[in-house]
């Protein structure tokens, strides 16, 4: 029913303005405030709520451009203005769908991802296999001891030696069982943690393999949860879940074996039990599958927010926002205690209930197992055996219940982990041309159009990069400077158009070829935790790397990658501390100034010689010195390569061959800085008037034409 209400909803695209108005919508069916359609938020269905809190959440964090409701009715008329992304809305169909029933396909993928620990799994069933028959044992050995006890009152010394020699066998299996008891949860312990790391490697290799794009739609809590908790609940249940689940199958099979050799009459009334508690078995795992994936839901949502404000918790504090993110993190895992409820009276209920069951079978056997003894039908020893057996029977019945329900758990988490897995990015890691030669370093982006989500961005963009060149790129702020270096990079693809590289559509190209020829420094440029030297051969190859890190131990001077740190001006910094290059930069560069972090980051872009440099201006204003020495090393490493400036400083904009000037998705004015500040009209010049540069206070005036 839910995937039908999935499939049969439409999408509705808001624009950002509509979207602020569309938060405050309270609940089940409200107007859209573009059009007049009705919107169900449908508070019944779980993917539908998700989105709606996902969408008032961001109403405080921030903007979504991917938000959706969905709608059972729509005007006909406007139903094209609802129907988003089908490729979109397919990914997300198929990874929100709660499918409750447990399918064969899916079962067997679930256990042929323990295929590589087949071996210690068969010395672990193995183990099992002793252990329970030594468990099962134990019923019939007591029954044995008290019908020695009861049938031997007259010969108490043949009793007692027939006791001697049971006890002491007793004690030998015992120990043995015990043994291999210890070997059983050995196994399949060390067995599950393995399967879990190598799950992890897939799905952490599935997510680094995705384009960008994806990212944009998926929270990094959700993904973090995925990786944790999802893989661990994966190799549990393949492990220690399918571990007690075997025992609990062995142990019904042996006690209900054992309790019809002893007595069939009395086996037929003990086991009328078993077919209603498997069907509630069947009925509470399925619900429970369903309610563990809301959980899931619900914990990665708040994971999520969790995570970003952690992250960010410097912001946070700025604004004394401590009290209400508690609140806000308070109200998200409010839905995470309702589902906690749900389940609990669903496990409250089914164990009530089995239990009652357990317990009313034990009074019948006891019943008619007792009016059996009194007329010698069956011995004592006969009946506390049966007993026992039943009893064992009735709890492996309920460990079978719980195997199913901890395996609809870990099917629900590994069928996320698949949605992960299986996907394909759409920009391919690798693959593709590999030119022998290093690239001349012309660069064309040829009638380019770009839409990231709604509002197109880029609407037919020329752009020609001449080799050995520079261009500063100007525009107003969120034209889509940087989204341009994001193409360059093929870090997205363009909907129409081509970005060439010397000719070669860079979509024919290896991707990781093409950037190994990019150097790019971020506006904001990240750095990882670790030491300095660790930062800027973060940007080597991976061919160069073994080299520079061979050589390192030879000839400590010669190196690329401290020629690159001499080229961004890095001395300062390093001869600052005494541990040089091995000063630690702190959890992304946090220990660091803006202009080091900047610095350190140039250090990385050129580390690898690449003859194209894209350079993301940062707008906030360095100090005077920081900037004297970035604008130096910037100046230094532009020599002889391709570069593209996003520029934000007038010396950039000044200093470059070209200018190119950004507005409404389109080049509209390009060349040389003079030329375009003096052209009557010109859009440039306008901008130059009215745009706030940061200049240095050396720097004249923008020159007014006279
Ligand atoms: N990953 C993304 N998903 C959706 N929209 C995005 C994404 N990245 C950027 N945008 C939007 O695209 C537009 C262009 O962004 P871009 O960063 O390219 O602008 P810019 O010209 O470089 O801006 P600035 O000069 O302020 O850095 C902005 O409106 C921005 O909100």
């Amino acid at each position: 029913m839910l995937q039908r209400l999935i499939y049969s909803s439409f999408e509705l695209k808001i624009s950002r303005k509509n979207s602020q108005l569309l938060f405050n919508i309270p609940t089940k069916a409200s107007l859209c405030q573009q059009c007049g359609t009705r919107l169900y938020s449908r508070y019944k269905a779980p993917v539908i709520r998700n989105y709606y809190e996902r969408n008032f959440y961001n109403k405080y964090g921030t903007f979504n451009p991917k938000i959706r409701w969905y709608t059972t009715q729509v005007d006909a008329d406007k139903k094209n203005e609802h129907i988003g992304n089908v490729e979109e809305k397919n990914e997300i169909a198929s990874t929100k769908k709660i499918n409750v029933k447990l399918k064969t396909s899916d079962l067997k993928r679930l256990f042929s991802l323990a295929e590589p620990e087949k071996w210690t799994l068969a010395g672990a069933i193995s183990f099992l296999v002793v252990s329970s028959s030594v468990t099962m044992a134990i019923p019939f050995s007591l029954g044995k001891v008290l019908d020695i006890i009861y049938s031997s009152t007259s010969d108490l010394g043949a009793a007692r030696e027939k006791l001697d020699t049971l006890c002491l066998m007793l004690c030998g299996v015992f120990l043995i069982g015990g043994l291999c008891n210890f070997g059983r949860v050995y196994l399949m312990s060390i067995s599950g943690q393995r399967m879990t790391q190598s799950l992890r490697k897939q799905v952490y290799g599935a997510i680094m393999r995705q384009e960008p794009a994806w990212f944009g739609r998926t929270s990094t809590g959700e993904l973090v949860n995925r990786l944790s908790a999802d893989t661990q609940l994966v190799g549990r249940n393949l492990s220690q879940n399918v571990s007690d689940g075997l025992r609990s199958l062995f142990m019904v099979g042996a006690g209900t074996g054992m309790m019809i050799y002893m007595s069939p009459s009395l086996a037929l009334i003990g086991l009328c039990v078993v077919p209603p508690v498997s069907m509630l078995a069947v009925i509470y795992g399925r619900f429970v599958r369903g309610i563990t994936k809301q959980l899931q839901d619900a914990l990665a949502e708040s994971s999520e927010l969790a995570e970003e404000k952690i992250s960010n918790i410097k912001t946070v504090k700025a604004f004394s926002k401590e009290e209400a993110e508690c609140k806000t993190y308070a109200k998200r895992i409010e839905n995470l205690l309702t589902l906690a409820y749900k389940e609990s009276l669903a496990v409250g209920s089914f164990y009530g209930l089995t239990g009652l069951a357990g317990n009313t079978i034990i009074i019948l056997v006891l019943y008619y197992g007792g009016g059996m003894v009194a007329t010698e039908q069956l011995t004592v020893g006969n009946l506390t055996s049966f007993l026992l057996y039943a009893a064992y029977v009735g709890i492996s019945i309920g460990g079978l219940s719980t195997f199913y329900t901890e395996l609809n758990k870990g099917l629900g988490a590994a069928t996320r982990l698949w949605d992960i897995i299986d996907r394909q990015p759409a920009i391919p890691v690798s693959g593709g041309m590999k030119p022998a030669q290093r690239p001349k370093g012309e660069l064309i982006l040829d009638n380019v159009f770009f839409t990231y989500a709604e509002a197109p961005l880029l609407k037919g963009v020329n752009l020609h990069l001449r080799p050995g060149r520079s261009i500063a790129l100007v525009g107003r702020s969120g034209c889509g400077k940087s989204t341009i270096a994001s193409l360059i990079m093929r870090l997205y693809d363009p909907n129409k158009g081509r970005v060439l590289l010397d000719g070669v559509d860079i979509k024919d190209l290896d991707p990781v070829w093409l950037r190994s020829h990019i150097g790019f420094v971020s506006q904001e440029p990240v750095l990882f935790s670790g030491t300095i030297k660790e930062n800027i051969l973060y940007g080597a190859l991976d061919e160069d790397l073994d080299k520079q890190l061979l050589n390192d131990i030879n000839d400590k001077e010669d190196l690329p990658w401290m020629a690159a740190a001499r080229t961004a001006h890095l001395q300062e910094l390093v001869h600052a501390t005494s541990d040089g290059f091995n000063r630690q930069v702190g959890a992304r560069g946090g220990q660091l100034s803006g202009g080091q972090k900047q610095r350190v980051a140039i250090a990385r872009a050129i580390v690898k010689n690449p003859k194209i440099l894209i350079l993301d201006e940062a707008t906030s204003a360095l100090d005077a010195y920081s900037e004297y020495l970035v604008d130096n090393a910037l100046k230094e490493i532009s020599k002889d390569r391709t570069v593209l400036t996003i520029a934000h400083r007038l010396s950039t904009i000044q200093s470059a061959d070209e200018v190119a000037v950004m507005e409404n998705g389109v080049i509209i004015e390009r060349g040389p800085y003079q030329e375009l500040i003096t052209k009557p009209g010109g859009f440039f010049k306008e901008l130059m008037n009215h745009q706030t540069f940061a200049k240095k206070s050396h720097e004249p005036d923008v020159k007014q034409p006279s």
